[in-house]
């Protein structure tokens, strides 16, 4: 075995031959390993680069070494070279699946061999889960193949163990992976999710198996995260998979479930009848490897198309959906997260009481809702859905909302969608909190609740104080919910901010600029259709005339009903801010809206105090941790084992009962450690006790550092104890 050999830790031992991949954080390269004449993989990732990240890398470097499994890509060793960290591992001289199907399988491959590799997989899954990790990354970019036909599953960038942090916890809530293949308790960060995230990533990795390319591949992260969230979960439903066996259907179907748990274990996913398609390693060989081009050189090309993508998106308008493209040849996990999109998209709900803020919108973002809020503009949306709306179209263009409200990122973004979107899993069963908060909602079509909030308007447009048209019509008032639509609601007629812009060039002038946009698109998910993965007949439509439909996707006329709400919605909120506005400016306003000012400008204090008070325990619980830190050295030798405060923090401690109790599963030299300095300055935490912890933290901080030095040496190799 030659994991077994002693592998050399002196850089001046390896040579470099060439590069054979790169990622986020970082580069590969086939080398040899000039002692033993062993061709291995070498991947260097720069410490300078990611010096925010060394808890990500200690946990990937940490796993890699203490995996043992036929099916996991596992590190011969690793250390330091200046500012490198270097991993030496095997060498899969075939590449990754992704680059191997960019090269010679565009349009994916045959159910044989993606029976065998996903079988592969699974078994690395199943190991994995029962060792306390989840991967979070499972995709056909780490699934890496040997020239044998030997799979392995790679990269454990992200990987996390359920233990972590000696805080045993049960739930993640961080949010990592790459969009298309995250699954939505990831992307919603509502309860924290576990083993069963790794169980969607499988089924979307399947489909990429299939099909040469993940579903919604193509689309910048954000639209990917809501089209996740939105739609139904996708499948081998189309036309172009009729070659496809029922039993790998079923086995997506199994994996692509919103709710996690209804998703099988990784270890009941390895009896599905599907496996008994999977055949040797030899036979992958021969069928996937025969004539390709030695992995270096596909690298280069696949470099050169990306170059080549790069400079038409310079010389031509740059589209999102190109630069997407591109980032997936590179088959890498960071996508370019535009996490601005997703502030300011979240920071429009305030989740606690469901309040919009819209102080300090850009122009771009108001004259956007402007333009939603004209008659003549929602029917050109209306027209241009119709004439052009593809399924991926029904996606509202979140992007446009850029520069706005980026003031207070919410810790869990996608939760402040879904109150923004409804973005519900589908298949969640409405529970009775749910009904009670929206009497109306669930048993009124889209349809009704815009016919409900028209009978409103017209109720109200015969001038009644600011205050009373300021509150939500009957059916939508819930004091309770959280949901966008218990916002506050002006009819426009009463009080519309565009009526007065009518001798404003610069608004006139970006209205006219800015109509012929699409903002097409329903916003809320359809509602709960137990059969939503079947075909539907137009008969079968209980909410409204299909107007087009391709696929499982449909536009229907209660789409662009919920589209008018939506407008209406934005309309109202928009009038509020600036009847706001206005009345900062001294003109004279009814007594409702300065009350309603004092309360949100109150509210504001008390949420800027709470930051405030959040960002001080935050920093204090940083110091804390930095303690073991204090000597940082170029080599990342102390900062190895500083444990991610940040998921300590996010931990909502929720219990999952199926979540086996640690039981002394994978070592973990973290909590060692832990449980030393616990036993060091006494169990006490109180509040009380702070100041004498922290003296006590740092009388001991050479002791500490002993103890991480013996815990790497002990858990990562003696070059780790420099
Ligand atoms: N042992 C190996 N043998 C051959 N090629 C490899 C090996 N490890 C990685 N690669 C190639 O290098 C690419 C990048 O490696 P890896 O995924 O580990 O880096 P990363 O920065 O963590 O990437 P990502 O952006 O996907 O997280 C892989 O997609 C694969 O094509």
């Amino acid at each position: 075995m030659e994991h077994a050999r002693r592998f050399p830790t002196d850089p001046k031992e390896y040579k470099l031959c060439e590069e054979v991949g790169d990622g986020v954080s970082a580069t590969v390269y086939k080398a040899l390993c000039i002692p033993l004449n062993i061709e291995v993989a070498i991947k260097v990732l720069d410490l300078e680069k990611c010096s925010n990240d060394l808890d990500g890398i200690r946990r990937e470097v940490q796993t890699m070494s203490l995996i043992d499994h036929p099916n996991l890509l596992r590190a011969y060793c690793s250390f330091t070279n200046g500012h490198q960290l270097w991993v030496i591992m095997p060498y899969m001289a075939a590449g990754s699946a992704l680059h191997i199907m960019k090269t010679s399988f565009p349009d994916g491959f045959e159910e044989p061999v993606i029976a065998t590799l996903l079988r592969e997989v699974l078994k690395a899954l199943v190991y994995l889960h029962s060792q306390g990790h989840i991967h979070r990354d499972v995709k056909a970019g780490n699934i890496l193949i040997d020239t044998n036909g030997a799979v392995k599953l790679g990269d454990f960038g992200v990987s996390a163990c359920m233990f972590d942090t000696g805080n045993r916890q049960r739930a993640r809530n961080t949010f990592v992976g790459t969009p298309c293949w995250m699954a939505p308790e990831v992307m919603q960060q509502l309860h924290g999710y576990d083993y069963k995230a790794d169980i969607w990533s499988f089924g979307i990795t399947a489909l990429e198996l299939a099909h040469g390319h993940a579903p919604f591949s193509k689309y910048p992260p954000m639209k990917v995260l809501l089209m996740t969230l939105q739609n139904a979960p996708p499948g081998l439903d189309y036309e172009r998979d009729k070659r496809f066996s029922k039993s790998f259907k079923d086995l997506v179907a199994t994996c692509l479930v919103k709710d996690p748990r209804k998703r099988p274990s990784s270890e009941k996913l390895l009896k599905h009848s599907f496996f008994k398609h999977a055949r040797t390693a030899e036979f992958l060989a021969r069928s996937i490897l025969d004539g390709l081009p030695p992995l270096g050189e596909r690298f280069r090309t696949l470099k050169g198309k990306e170059a080549d993508l790069l400079l038409s998106n310079k010389l031509g308008s740059e589209s999102k959906e190109q630069l997407s493209q591109k980032e997936y040849i590179r088959g890498i996990s960071g996508w370019n997260f535009n996490l601005e999109d997703l502030k300011n998209a979240a920071a429009l709900i305030d989740n606690s009481n469901g309040t919009c803020h819209l102080d300090g919108v850009n122009s771009k973002f108001k004259d956007g809702l402007q333009e939603a809020n004209e008659p003549e503009n929602i029917y050109q949306g209306r027209a241009n859905l119709v004439a052009s709306a593809r399924p991926e179209d029904e996606i509202q263009e979140v992007e446009d909302l850029d520069g706005a409200l980026a003031s207070s990122f919410p810790s869990r973004p996608l939760e402040a969608l879904k109150s923004c979107f409804d973005v519900c899993g589908d298949d969640d069963p409405p529970t009775a909190t749910d009904l009670r908060e929206q009497p109306n909602m669930e048993s009124t079509s889209p349809m009704q609740q815009f016919q409900q909030i028209e009978n409103h308007k017209s109720a109200n447009c015969n001038g009644e104080s600011l205050e009373r048209s300021a509150s939500v019509p009957s059916n939508l008032v819930n004091s309770g919910s959280h949901k966008f639509l218990s916002g506050s609601l002006i009819p426009e007629h009463v009080l519309s901010p565009y009526r007065n812009v009518g001798n404003d060039p610069a608004r006139n002038g970006h209205q006219k600029n800015t109509c012929n946009r699409n903002r097409s698109g329903p916003l809320f998910r359809q509602m709960k259709d137990p059969r939503a993965h079947l075909p539907v007949e137009p008969e079968e439509q209980s909410e409204g005339k299909v107007i087009q439909r391709r696929g499982r996707f449909q536009v229907t006329s209660d789409s662009i009903a919920q589209k008018e709400v939506i407008s209406r919605l934005i309309s109202s909120i928009e009038e509020i801010s600036d009847a706001a506005d206005a009345s900062t400016t001294g003109s004279s306003q009814p007594s409702g809206v300065h009350f309603r000012e004092k309360e949100l400008q109150s509210y504001i204090a008390n949420l800027q105090q709470s930051v405030t008070e959040l960002a001080e325990e935050v920093q204090r619980l940083k110091l804390k941790n930095t303690q073991c830190i204090y000597n940082a050295s170029p080599k990342i030798t102390y900062c190895i084992f500083v444990s991610n405060q940040e998921e300590v923090l996010q931990d909502d401690g929720a219990a999952e009962p199926d979540v086996p109790q640690d039981d002394g599963g994978a070592a973990d030299p973290e909590r060692e450690v832990q449980a030393q300095d616990q036993s060091a300055i006494g169990k006490d935490g109180s509040e009380g006790e702070e100041e004498k912890r922290e003296g006590v933290l740092q009388a001991g901080t050479n002791a500490k550092e002993k103890r991480i030095r013996k815990a790497n040496s002990k858990y990562m190799g003696p070059e780790w104890a420099v």
